[in-house]
């Protein structure tokens, strides 16, 4: 069997890591694995690490290192048979040293948006609560306004996507993501791709992928996880 293929995606607040990742898992046949989205499963699921998670993000906290790693080391772990694309883990550099001491590496994908791009996309970020779906009512509308394309139920605004809110976001996610950042570099994995449009970092980011994934491995099309 060929060998498998790990990647990361990181990046701020509305930098694209969920639409970038998508076209990633649907072109290159890896498993997407949304951290936020594996988070909000388990809180519908009412599942220990669940229950404990939701009471830091109901207050707007990110969740302390050891529930994540408690509920994303395992989900990895069954996973060992795939090549996967992990998004919105790790966040700090503990969850870093916990993802490392699992697996190696092969690319992390660093998005480097500008904050009034961010902001902007945000603005008009409209999101299916129960599966994740993102929309923009500029780049990808959903076919009828203010409803999801598959369930056609509501779409939200979520809170934290108010350009007030937004800037404190961004400010922690810099201070958190700079030592990540660092180790990454210097493991020589890290690939930052700068733009303001998605649609012209992709084929930066295909070109890579294309040569970093091994031959065989774009076959084995695996579904992502949502
Ligand atoms: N490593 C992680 C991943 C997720 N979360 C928590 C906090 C987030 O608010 C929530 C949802 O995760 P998302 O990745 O969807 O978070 P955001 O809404 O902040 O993501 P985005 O960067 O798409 O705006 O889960 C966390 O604390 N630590
Ligand atoms: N206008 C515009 N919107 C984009 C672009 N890329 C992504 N989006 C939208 O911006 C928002 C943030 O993207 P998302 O993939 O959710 O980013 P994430 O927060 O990093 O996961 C979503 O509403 C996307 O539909 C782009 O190039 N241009």
């Amino acid at each position: 069997m060929s060998k498998l293929f790990r990647a990361v995606i990181m990046g701020p607040p509305g930098s694209g890591k969920g639409t970038i990742s998508e076209r990633i898992a649907h072109s290159f046949g890896l498993k997407h694995i949304s951290s936020g989205d594996f988070v909000r499963e388990n809180i519908s699921a009412n599942t220990e690490a669940g229950v404990l998670a939701k009471t830091y993000i109901k207050k707007g906290l990110l969740v302390p290192d050891h529930v994540m790693t408690r509920l994303l080391l395992p989900r990895l772990e069954e996973m060992t048979k795939y090549s996967w694309l992990l998004d919105g883990f790790p966040r700090t550099l503990a969850q870093a040293d916990a993802l490392n001491s699992i697996c190696d590496l092969d690319v992390v994908i660093n998005l480097n948006i500008p904050l009034e791009t961010l902001k902007e996309r945000l603005r008009h970020r409209w999101t299916h609560p129960s599966s994740g779906r993102v929309y923009n009512m500029y780049f990808n509308p959903p076919r009828i306004q203010g409803l999801d394309d598959i369930t056609g139920e509501q779409l939200i605004q979520q809170e934290d996507d108010r350009p007030e809110a937004l800037v404190a976001r961004l400010r922690h996610y810099k201070d958190i993501a700079k030592p990540v950042i660092d180790l990454y570099k210097a493991k020589s994995i890290l690939y930052t791709f700068s733009d303001t449009e998605t649609d012209r970092i992709w084929p930066n980011i295909s070109t890579l992928l294309s040569t970093k994934i091994p031959i065989g491995q774009s076959d084995a099309r695996c579904a992502s996880t949502h």
